[in-house]
């Protein structure tokens, strides 16, 4: 335990500086320097004139670029796209101040860790960092991966710690292999599903929340979910989903069982082969429910509550008809394939990641409800079309990561982003509203549902 005494001393004497002003380096250089730390901060150099003006009344000083964070700077942290983390660290590594300490936000350290490995001098050491929720999301009791992967003494890192203490986030100390994997784990599959599920419906040219006759069967609790979600996703920048797939190679094959889970379960539900449906799902159950206890993450009240509905222009009556549940089904048959326990991973998991976990928890474990969807799927044809357009976005997002390539990755994320973006403002009001009930109701229901 460091005295307040040392903290404050190195508060006195020691500078902070971040490499990318975007929205992650933004909310540190933020926190640190209203926490009382000395911060110095670049983004690209041709931004520095105007994000000179732009932050003229922060805390934190700005300079013209990496060179001139690096040099002062006794904490150096890179918050950049991951796509580009080795060609930033190849410009700035080698200006870090002697015997200073860099780390990096990237979502993957297996690139990151390589680029400090290969163009820091032998004399910097390496604490990376990742506070694992978005910039809109309070820090607090937040998980925040810290990764000591170079350091030459205990007191190093405990000045990085001091420093990372103001975001008032639940620390878990991982090794880079350890981050790898469990993020790959939590993040890889049930993205893929929401993203799949927004490309689907802009292929369709399905705004869901929107009711008509022919849009009714969007209406309901998971439904909510499902949209709300999506669309938080797709408001994000597209390189943050790009980096954390393309870069973690454990992911590749994640995406690629999570396209085959969708394409296989579709055949069956166009067989009508409801027997081998029913067993493969039942597998499932047993793998990643089987010691489940206790309340759901996510209740009736809570679905119900954050709809995007808009004014509805028919007379007849609404209710919630069975959906297929193609994306959930297949993520849980993933996880099974996989060998992943979600549950296992719960003190690394992001906001998001409760509530993909919430919903298809609500799904297997609601009484009837697996056994109308499965129903659903093999003799309702009403999601046939739907679920089709789903298989290739799967499949299609799969490619695309398993070809790591960033280019067509971002074409086709800002396509789908544009056919949603009005929507994005009240989606991202009541998504939010909907984090912040979900973090009321998980510390506690988190302790009864670890059942690993
Ligand atoms: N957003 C999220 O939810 C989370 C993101 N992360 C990770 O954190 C990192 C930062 O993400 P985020 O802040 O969201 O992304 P942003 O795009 O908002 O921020 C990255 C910033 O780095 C800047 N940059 C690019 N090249 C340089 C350079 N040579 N010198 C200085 N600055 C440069 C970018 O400028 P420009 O825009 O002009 O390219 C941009 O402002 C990413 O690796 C992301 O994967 C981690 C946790 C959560
Ligand atoms: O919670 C999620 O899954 C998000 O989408 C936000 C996010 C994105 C990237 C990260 O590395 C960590 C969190």
């Amino acid at each position: 335990m460091v005295s307040e005494e040392q903290v404050k001393k190195w508060k006195a004497t020691k500078t902070i500086g971040i490499i990318g002003l975007g929205d992650m380096g933004l909310l540190y250089a933020t926190k640190f320097s209203e926490a009382g730390w000395k911060v110095v901060c670049c983004d690209k150099e041709a931004l520095y004139d105007q994000l000179k003006e732009k932050y003229a009344g922060c805390k934190f000083e700005l300079v013209v670029n990496g060179h001139y964070v690096s040099r002062v700077s006794d904490y150096t942290i890179y918050s950049v796209e991951a796509e580009n983390i080795d060609k930033i660290v190849s410009m700035y590594g080698p200006s870090t101040k002697l015997e200073g300490i860099v780390g990096g936000q990237t979502s993957c350290k297996y690139a990151e860790i390589a680029a400090f490995e290969k163009h820091v001098p032998s004399d910097v050491r390496i604490v990376s960092v990742h506070s694992l929720h978005g910039p809109r999301v309070n820090s607090e009791g937040q998980p925040l991966v810290m990764i000591r992967h170079r350091c030459a003494s205990d007191a190093e890192f405990d000045f990085a710690q001091s420093v990372l203490a103001c975001l008032k986030s639940k620390i878990v100390y991982l090794t880079q292999e350890e981050h790898d994997r469990i993020t790959a784990d939590t993040q890889a599959v049930t993205h893929a599903a929401f993203l799949s599920m927004g490309a689907a419906w802009a292929k369709l040219k399905i705004y869901p929340w929107i009711l008509g006759d022919d849009n009714d069967k969007w209406y309901g609790g998971l439904e909510n979910v499902k949209m709300n979600i999506s669309l938080r996703i797709y408001s994000n920048k597209w390189h943050v989903y790009a980096g954390l797939a393309i870069t973690n190679p454990s992911a590749h094959d994640q995406i690629l069982q999570y396209a085959t889970s969708c394409t296989e379960l579709y055949t069956l539900f166009v067989k009508r082969n409801e027997n081998q449906l029913i067993e493969r799902v039942k597998k499932a159950k047993e793998f990643v429910f089987n010691n489940h206890k206790g309340f759901l993450l996510l209740d009736d009240k809570l679905l119900d509550k954050y709809s995007l509905f808009t004014n509805r222009n028919s007379s007849k009556p609404i209710q919630t008809v069975p959906n297929s549940h193609l994306s959930l089904l297949a993520i849980v048959d993933s996880w099974h394939k996989l060998g992943i326990n979600p549950y296992d991973h719960m003190i690394c998991s992001t906001p998001l990641f409760r509530v993909f976990l919430g919903v298809t928890e609500y799904l297997f474990l609601t009484p009837g409800l697996l056994e109308q969807t499965i129903k659903a799927a093999v003799f309702d044809e009403s999601f046939r079309k739907d679920d089709l357009e789903f298989v290739v976005a799967a499949r299609d997002w799969s490619s695309i990561v398993s070809f790591a390539n960033f280019d067509i990755y971002r074409r086709r994320f800002e396509e789908i982003q544009k056919f949603f973006e009005p929507m994005f403002p009240e989606a991202n009001r009541i998504g939010n509203e909907m984090l912040k009930t979900i973090s009321r109701y998980a510390p506690e229901s988190n302790q009864k549902h670890a059942n690993a």
